[in-house]
C-alpha cells in the first residue's frame, strides 16, 4: 500500500517549479492580503463585482491537484488575483497599492530569463 502512496506524492518538474514560485510570491505579500479568498464581509459587494476570484490558497490547491499544465496557466491565475484587487479597490487604498506592487514584482520574476535564476538551485 505504501508504495502506491509514495508514487502519488512524486512531484512533476513543473509542480516543483510552481511550488518554488508560489513560495517566492507569497513572501511578497507580508500582510497576507492575498493568502485567502476575499469575502463579502471583508469587502462589501466583492462577489458581484469580481466574477473570477483567485488567491494564493486556491493556487496552492491547484498545484497540489496538478491542475496547472503549463507555467502560463499559473501566471494567468497570479495576474488574475492581482488584477481583481486593482479593479475592486480604489487607487488610494493599501490593497490596490499592494496588488500593483505584487503584480510588478511577480511578472518580473516570472519572465523566462529571470526564471532561470530561480531554477538553478532546484536542478
Ligand atoms: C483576503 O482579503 C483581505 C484579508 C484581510 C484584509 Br485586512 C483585507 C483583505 C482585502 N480587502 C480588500 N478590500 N480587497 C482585497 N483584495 C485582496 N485582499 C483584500
Amino acid at each position: 500500500r505504501t508504495c502506491v502512496l509514495k508514487l502519488k506524492q512524486q512531484k512533476s518538474p513543473l509542480n516543483k517549479l510552481l511550488d518554488h514560485l508560489l513560495r517566492f510570491l507569497e513572501k511578497r505579500d507580508p500582510h497576507q492580503f492575498f493568502a485567502w479568498p476575499v469575502t463579502d464581509d471583508i469587502a462589501p459587494g466583492y462577489s458581484s463585482i469580481i466574477t473570477k476570484p483567485m488567491d494564493f490558497s486556491t493556487i496552492r490547491q491547484k498545484i497540489d491537484d496538478s491542475e496547472y499544465g503549463t507555467l502560463t496557466e499559473f501566471t494567468d491565475d497570479f495576474k488574475l488575483m492581482c488584477e481583481n484587487a486593482i479593479r475592486y479597490n480604489h487607487v488610494d487604498t493599501v490593497y490596490h497599492k499592494a496588488a500593483k506592487r505584487l503584480l510588478q514584482v511577480g511578472t518580473k520574476h516570472l519572465m523566462p530569463e529571470n526564471l532561470m535564476r530561480s531554477l538553478k538551485p532546484l536542478s
